[in-house]
């Protein structure tokens, strides 16, 4: 077990005590794409900062390779190689004068060498879509802001994590940046056999994309499944403030006026066949 959660619960200490977390158990196996989706305010980002120990819970336990990390003795900078965060607008933390010393930062603290770091920052920035040459010397502050996020994401993946937690990360992209990340994300989970955890509003995205679907309320798991059954119960997620993904919704709509579809499609690819298939059969 990669990640397990036993019984935690957290509370911000301010003067709302708003209770972030309510009685959360949840495991998560190496190897999975973990798509977790909610209304605003939920607790899903409070959730996943309890992935790498940035925050520790009011109560309750979080074990990572099962090593307990809510105890004292819990080494955490171990825990952050395991588990990298990208959190929302991640381009808001570079501060390095060059793409390259930002991208080598992580590899640096771990104490690699001058020639393993070159090669880290060279393999990662073609990953994500930079070209070396092009862009090592560039300041960060002067990229587009698709750029800068390209940035971010290789400077955790600069750190070999075996998790990959990224939140909210196509937030104010354009639709070749939202591609583009939807790619590398699949290249990780299925070529480099990483385990993904997403935050994302865009369901399409999430229902592409994942293996298992986490939804929360109100800070509390309220369905965990795979995206098919998921994305079939369209009444509890409108309940939830949740829609379907807009093509799913076109094959619900399509079918309840007599078309007889698949209604657990996801991409325009596979709809669009489905609808084809189902006028000609007419
Ligand atoms: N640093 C904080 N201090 C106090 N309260 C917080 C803090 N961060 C979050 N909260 C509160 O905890 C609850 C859960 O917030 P969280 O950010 O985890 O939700 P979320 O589902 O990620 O929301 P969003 O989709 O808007 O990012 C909210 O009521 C929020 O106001």
């Amino acid at each position: 077990m990669l990640i397990e959660l036993i019984n935690v619960s957290h509370v911000y200490q301010d003067e709302n005590n708003v209770k972030a977390l309510k009685n959360i158990n949840l495991e998560i196996n190496k190897g999975e794409f973990i798509g977790i989706v909610g209304h605003t305010g939920s607790g899903k980002s409070t959730l996943v900062q309890l992935f790498n120990g940035l925050i520790i819970p009011s109560s309750g336990t979080v074990k990572i390779n099962g090593k307990n990390i809510t105890n004292e003795k819990s080494n955490l900078k171990e825990t952050r190689r395991h588990v990298g965060l990208v959190f929302q607008y991640p381009e808001h933390q570079l501060f390095e004068e060059t793409v390259y010393q930002d991208i080598a930062f992580g590899p640096k603290n771990l104490g690699l060498n001058k020639d393993e770091i070159q090669a880290r920052v060279n393999e990662v920035m073609e990953l994500v879509g930079l070209d070396y040459d092009e862009f090592k010397a560039r300041s960060p502050f002067n990229l587009s802001g698709g750029q800068q996020r390209k940035v971010a994401i290789a400077g955790v993946l600069a750190l070999k994590p075996d998790v990959l937690v990224l939140d909210e990360p196509s937030a104010g992209l354009d639709p070749q940046g939202r591609k583009q990340l939807a790619e590398l994300l699949q290249y990780l989970y299925q070529e480099l056999e990483m385990t993904i955890i997403l935050i994302s509003h865009r369901m399409e995205e999430i229902a592409e994309l994942s293996s298992r679907v986490i939804v929360m309320h109100q800070g509390e798991i309220v369905i965990d499944d795979n995206p098919v059954e998921v994305f079939s119960k369209e009444q509890k997620l409108h309940k939830l403030s949740l829609d379907l993904p807009q093509i799913t919704e076109i094959l619900h709509r399509l079918d309840e006026r007599g078309l007889k579809v698949n209604t657990s499609l996801f991409s325009v690819s596979e709809a669009s066949a489905e609808i084809i298939k189902a006028l000609r059969s007419k």
